[in-house]
């Protein structure tokens, strides 16, 4: 596994890199889920894809950016799903952006994920990781090195953050509602539109509740399971809080049928995912 970080923190640098020096422009192709794909999100996704060539570890890789499953290391254990670049469409606008990466031993499924990192390009570069049953750490680069910063990252039973995601117009009215009574609570407002650095900012203030519903556009929600809601589900319920769907199933129990499938998704500390549970009816 250690090897596998180190090869994530390797590529880290490699796509901040590419970030700062390269084209923003799109590239002429869709990736899986019918989008445009970036120049930068087909780089990023050489880079990764480049980079676990060498691991040995790594049986099979599962990108967003491509169709199917890219076979790698037939002695290999793990399978490393990962989102290249994420909310790449910022990268313009200057805002921050991040790559996420789940690693299942055997199918890919949410009980099979067995670690998870996720980075951050930000004013700084940062990697949160966890494994099974350790609390997720948080590492800074620092003079091309990353550092520890917290060796144990804990949410706190109750945060000030809301971060809604999906377009409010399409939302269905107790989603509405429960938005608006959270705000009337003394939330905060923070969405930048990048699901790393909005999760990330919650993790690490304490707290609150990240919300991508299912609508009446998309009615399975935005987010890809395999790629960014069972990593980032392991790491909130790692880190104390919990992570559900609308029926208030653990994302961690999702089964994908297929690698790019979407579930409408809530990450959060405690006290907010109750408060969510009580407003969509769900009996815990
Ligand atoms: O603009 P919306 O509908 O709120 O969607 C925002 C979400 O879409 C994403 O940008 C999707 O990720 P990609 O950029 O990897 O496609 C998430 O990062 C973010 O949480
Ligand atoms: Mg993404
Ligand atoms: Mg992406």
């Amino acid at each position: 596994m250690l090897t596998i970080f180190e090869t994530i923190e390797m590529i880290a640098f490699k796509i901040d890199h590419a970030i700062k020096t390269e084209d923003l422009g799109y590239s002429q192709s869709e990736n899986s889920s019918g989008e445009d794909q970036l120049k930068l999100d087909v780089k990023s996704d050489y880079i990764i894809e480049e980079a676990f060539r060498s691991v040995s570890l790594v049986k099979d890789l599962i990108s967003e950016e491509k169709e199917g499953v890219m076979p790698l290391h037939n002695d290999g254990k793990y399978t490393v799903c990962y989102d290249p670049l994420d909310g790449s469409s910022l990268a313009d606008v200057n805002l921050s952006v991040g790559s996420i990466f789940g690693i299942y031993d055997g199918e890919p499924k949410g009980e099979n994920l067995v670690a998870s990192a996720y980075v951050v390009y930000g004013p700084r570069i940062e990697i949160m990781r966890a494994v099974k049953g350790e609390r997720p750490k948080h590492y800074r680069a620092q003079d091309g090195f990353f550092n520890l910063v917290s060796k144990e990252v804990v949410l706190k039973e109750k945060g000030k953050l809301n971060a809604p995601g999906g377009t409010q117009q399409n939302w269905c009215d107790y989603h509405k509602n429960f938005v608006d009574d959270l705000f009337a609570e003394g939330y905060r407002l923070r969405y930048s539109g990048g699901m790393v650095p909005d999760l990330h900012q919650i993790l690490l203030k304490g707290g609150g509740l990240f919300s991508y519903p299912g609508t009446s556009d998309k009615p399975h929600g935005k987010l890809r399971q395999l790629f960014e809601v069972i990593p980032f589900a392991f790491i909130y319920e790692q880190a104390g809080g919990q992570a559900i769907d609308a029926k208030g199933k653990r994302l961690m129990e999702l089964v994908p049928a297929h690698p790019h499938d979407t579930s409408p998704c809530f990450f959060g500390s405690n006290y907010e995912i109750e408060a969510l549970k009580k407003a969509y009816g769900i009996k815990n």
